[in-house]
């Protein structure tokens, strides 16, 4: 999805940023005002209801581990209903935001994520729920009065203005030295005081993605939403870009929330992920443990890949059709567990269980279908491994095994 038009249409100010990014008109722009750690200057345009109407506390999901406070934002029950639609499009999103923290919303297309990232933006309002931002309800403020910045997905430039201008631009009420003082500091941060003559046609696509993101963070926004930011990026930039975009945040001492449906993105960028299905939360963890302990067949399949068996487990071993191999957790009964391809060690031999029906080498690793009955498994390897198509060979588990679906099995300890 379009990451401009989705954050922004529907909404008087949102109207007006989306035209900002067909028009380039920068005179019909109003770029939300937001606030931060630094500078002051945009205080007084940010509602500060007297005293907090949520109290500071953890709701939902797993804490961040480099969490030094109460959080920055809480998001409780969140819920969306489109006439069009045959379920809510966001039902019961209850997650938490820390200072500083770089969160990922992932899940395929359609699970939900931009209009989550709509209504904390204030760009689109929810059936249901309430957003705290410092422990004051934000639901019902409209995006400017939020204290949240955005990068948009075409970065949102004006063509007719230099990088210097682009920066300045939403700094306009501030004392002109002041305002440039901001922009050389941006600039800085983000290494473009070099081309801060330039205009955005004169330079690439991460580059764009930089001033952009010094745009934003001009306003010291304690929030940065980005939808989809790295998707007009070639995939060599893209990698580079997403640690750069990190490392600003990082240093800028701003939170992200970031929309993607690249789970390779969600693992080297964020700090937590919040996996999202059908419009719900399933899964919130850093990336290792969504990628290691997968709380469903689902989760398991989306990030990384995984082959999903039936076992009979009984404590922490169970029967698979792998023979028997060891669990991360203690369960009884029969149980999914998620292989991962990786955990598979194939071991050439000549009345071997499994075929080797497929092969797909891929310079650093290799891909191989392997099928044991009427089952097709897959298993990566090291690039040296050299097993032909249609060779024998037997199955090995080389490491713990994650149960899944526990309420077919019985959990019996953590
Ligand atoms: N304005 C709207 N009117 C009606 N239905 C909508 C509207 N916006 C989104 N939807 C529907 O809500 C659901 C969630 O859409 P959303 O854009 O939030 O998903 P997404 O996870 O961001 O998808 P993608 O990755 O494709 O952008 C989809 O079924 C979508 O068709």
């Amino acid at each position: 999805m379009n990451g401009l038009r989705a954050l922004t249409s529907g909404s008087p100010v949102g109207q007006t940023v989306a035209n900002a990014g067909a028009t380039r008109d920068a005179a019909a722009v109003r770029v939300p005002a937001v606030t931060g750690p630094q500078p002051p200057m945009l205080d007084d345009d940010v509602i500060r209801p007297a005293a907090p109407t949520c109290p500071a506390g953890l709701i939902g999901g797993a804490a961040y581990a480099g969490a030094s406070g109460p959080p920055l934002m809480i998001i409780e029950g969140l819920e969306r209903i489109f006439r069009t639609g045959e379920r809510p499009a966001v039902d019961g999103v209850t997650l938490d935001v820390y200072e500083g923290e770089l969160l990922a919303l992932l899940g395929p297309s359609g699970c939900g994520k931009t209009t989550t990232l709509r209504m904390i933006g204030g760009f689109e309002q929810p059936d249901a729920g309430r957003i705290f931002m410092r422990g004051h309800d934000i639901t019902d403020l409209p995006p400017e009065k939020r204290g949240i910045g955005f990068v948009f997905q075409d970065y949102a430039l004006f063509p007719h203005l230099d990088v210097f201008e682009n920066v300045r631009f939403g700094l306009n009420r501030l004392p002109r030295r002041q305002a440039e003082a901001r922009v050389r500091e941006m600039l800085e941060l983000v290494g473009l005081s070099e081309l801060a003559k330039r205009r955005p046609h004169e330079l690439s696509g991460g580059q764009q993605q930089r001033v952009a993101l010094a745009r934003t963070l001009a306003l010291a926004p304690s929030l940065v939403l980005m939808d989809e930011p790295f998707s007009n990026l070639d995939a060599a930039m893209r990698v580079e870009t997403r640690q750069e975009v990190r490392a600003l945040l990082k240093e800028a001492g701003s939170a992200g929330i970031l929309v993607t449906h690249d789970q390779e993105e969600a693992l080297a960028l964020a700090d937590r992920i919040v996996v999202m299905e059908a419009g719900k939360v399933c899964q919130i963890g850093t990336p290792d443990e969504i990628y290691r302990h997968p709380v469903s067949s689902f989760v398991a399949s989306f990030i990384g890949r995984s082959n999903i068996v039936t076992g009979k487990a009984e404590g922490l071993g169970a029967e698979t059709p792998f023979g028997r191999v060891e669990l991360s957790k203690a369960v009884n009964g029969t149980v999914d567990l998620a292989v991962r391809p990786e955990q598979i060690l194939l071991e050439p031999h000549e009345k071997g269980e499994a075929e080797v029906i497929g092969r797909e080498y891929r310079g650093h690793d290799q891909l191989y279908w392997v099928r044991k009955g009427e089952r097709r498994l897959l298993v990566i390897s090291g690039p040296a491994e050299q097993i032909e198509v249609g060779a024998r060979v037997n199955l090995r588990v080389c490491d713990c095994v994650v149960p899944i679906n526990q309420d077919i099995g019985t959990l019996i300890a953590e």
